[in-house]
């Protein structure tokens, strides 16, 4: 297998790559983002100064991945908090940004009981901002220590189940520093591995219609020097059958209570093509995004998006001429299925790698006591 690497060796830049920052310039607090739409040509930071302009960014992916939506969400609400708009619609409107992915809410959630407590215990609105405020920085810092947990148990795991050597993993859409507090889920375990000198190869997929693999995981492949070989979607397939995959690691933007688990849409063909390869199927993701409210996968809403994201590819240089601002790639008034995420059944996931632990097999029991933890760590 040609094994092109993509080093980047003159690139020497720090490899933690920070999606969104709280700062607090003299005009007042803001929210800065790195617009992933713009990535890997352009690294341009969108500032935030209210909820809206984060809802907007939520629902463009400007900023995206499930624990980093948590972490913006919780920011978004001490935002608005701090600038004196309305906490519990700018929270609404925040939850609502994007469905599939549980720790959104969770995140608002959470920020938005510190400003409620603390506003009924005080009746202090900077008081009841503070709190939402340090609620959202905890959440990002914890969300940061179990990137680095998830990252250890997840190599444990992989050296557990694979031979001796280096491991070939690949992975689906992206799930590195940007959609974490730290170096991310899924992709911070091939971080783990690279670093120890066990990563062969990272197939990354590009995944299809967003490209996020191709745009943000090579990208964060290439920051960390990693050896790393970019496919279609369509190829992962073709790479299974010549026996160049070890393990698939993918992320989660829900896990429901019986184990199904909502990622990217491509992430079920893998898991069905991991089965019949007999290659194991790791799923790694926090603790916070195990649902024990979702019973099973068919109650997860599974988000669908514009049909132009298929019907049409951009990039920023690309000048506006198709319905969404992109050049079309089929015919104009093409309808297109669009699903941003697909779920995987129980039975298809070798193991859920949280910050506490690699949770494989997927039991019955395993997963109750997955979401008890879920609700304690929510409640706290
Ligand atoms: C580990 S969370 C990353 C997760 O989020 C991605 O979805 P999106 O790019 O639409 O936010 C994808 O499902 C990743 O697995």
């Amino acid at each position: 297998m040609a094994d092109q690497d993509a080093r980047s060796g003159e690139d020497k830049r720090p490899t933690e790559i920070p999606a969104l920052r709280w700062e607090e310039p003299p005009e007042g607090p803001v929210l800065v983002l790195l617009d992933q739409t713009r990535l890997p040509a352009e690294e341009v930071e969108l500032v935030c100064t209210d909820a809206s302009a984060l809802v907007e960014a939520i629902r463009s992916l400007a900023v995206r991945g499930a624990p980093l939506l948590g972490i913006a969400g919780a920011y978004g609400v001490a935002l608005a908090a701090v600038r004196g708009f309305e906490v519990e619609e700018a929270a609404a409107a925040l939850a609502g940004a994007r469905p599939t992915a549980v720790n959104l809410t969770v995140g608002v959630r959470r920020a938005q009981a510190a400003h409620q407590e603390a506003l009924a215990r005080t009746g202090d609105t900077r008081q009841a901002a503070a709190a939402a405020l340090a609620a959202a920085r905890a959440l990002h810092r914890e969300d940061a220590e179990a990137s680095a947990r998830m990252a250890a148990h997840g190599l444990a795991l992989l050296d557990e189940l694979l031979p001796a050597g280096g491991h070939r993993v690949l992975t689906h859409c992206n799930s590195g520093s940007l959609v974490s507090g730290g170096e991310g889920t899924a992709f911070a375990v091939a971080l783990a591995a690279h670093r120890s000198g066990r990563l062969r190869r990272l197939w990354v997929d590009e995944t299809r219609p967003l490209l996020q693999g191709a745009r943000l995981t090579a990208y964060e492949a290439a920051r960390n020097d990693m050896a790393y070989t970019l496919l279609t979607d369509n190829a992962a397939g073709s790479l299974f059958a010549a026996g160049e995959v070890d393990a698939v690691l993918v992320g989660a933007d829900r896990i429901a209570a019986d184990g199904s688990v909502a990622n990217k849409v491509g992430s079920y063909p893998l898991a069905v093509l991991a089965r019949y390869h007999h290659v194991p199927f790791i799923v790694v993701a926090p603790v916070t995004t195990v649902d024990p409210d979702t019973p099973d996968g068919a109650s997860i809403e599974v988000e669908q998006r514009p049909g132009y994201e298929v019907t049409e590819v951009t990039a920023p240089q690309v000048p506006v001429t198709g319905a969404g601002g992109g050049i079309p790639v089929a015919p104009l008034g093409t309808q297109a299925y669009n699903p941003a995420f697909d779920v995987t059944p129980p039975e298809l996931v070798t193991a859920i790698v949280t910050e506490e632990g690699a949770v494989s097999p997927v039991t019955a029991a395993a997963l109750a006591e997955l979401c008890a933890r879920s609700r304690q760590v929510t409640i706290s």
